[in-house]
């Protein structure tokens, strides 16, 4: 999505660590333009698969799995991270990281949400090691549900996340890929695969 590409290009501002700022259009502010045309995007890749349901985790997630589910017309899911109490049991979990905020977090989605009839597609915002995904499709395993594809916003090929997850045999689409960032060369951002 070069639209993308070169908002990344112009606001992406590298953190020690490997991260990736891009707090101006995906992880704080969002954008109503470019936030649509992500939706607009991951639908014209997953709807041949008829997909019906979306899934994502709070909280940065929740905006392109949202756009994504409107194209789509089907209804989007976000697994949460504290349980609340009006949370019907049974609930499927999973651990997960938090990569920006450290630590380890429990994921919760009810069983009222997803279940065997579901044929889900996971979106989130970035694939960088593939840890979250994972832990997304440990629950839609146990759900019952059928997983038919993962789509990110960013990539980062250097974590390696797409390799981590080729066991599960599903397309993976991203819309930006950061090939290699660094201080001294800065970014290097191409269009997602
Ligand atoms: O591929 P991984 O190595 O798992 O990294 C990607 C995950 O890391 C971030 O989650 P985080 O909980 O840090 O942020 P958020 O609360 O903004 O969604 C991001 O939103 C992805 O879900
Ligand atoms: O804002 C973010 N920047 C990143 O580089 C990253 N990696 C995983 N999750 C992330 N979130």
């Amino acid at each position: 999505m070069q639209s993308l590409v070169d908002a990344i290009r112009e606001q992406g501002v590298i953190l020690p660590g490997g991260f990736l700022k891009v707090d101006g259009l995906v992880n704080h502010q969002l954008l109503p333009g470019l936030t649509r045309e992500m939706g607009v995007r991951f639908a014209e890749l997953f709807a041949p698969l008829k997909p019906t349901k979306v899934l994502t985790i709070e909280v940065s997630g929740i905006a392109p799995a949202i756009s994504t589910a409107m194209e789509l017309n089907v209804p989007m899911v976000y697994a949460r991270k504290k349980k609340p109490l009006t949370m019907k049991e049974p609930a499927f979990t999973a651990s997960s990281v938090s990569r920006t905020k450290g630590g380890a977090v429990d994921l919760f989605i009810s069983s009222e949400f997803l279940g065997p009839d579901d044929r889900v597609i996971v979106i989130d915002d970035f694939l960088a090691s593939g840890g979250t995904l994972r832990a997304l499709t440990g629950m839609i395993e146990l759900s019952g549900a059928t997983l038919l594809g993962l789509g990110c916003v960013v990539e980062k090929q250097f974590e390696s996340g797409r390799d981590n997850l080729a066991d599960l045999g599903v397309p993976i689409h991203t819309l930006a890929n950061i090939v290699r960032m660094s201080e001294q060369d800065g970014i290097e951002v191409e269009v997602g695969r």
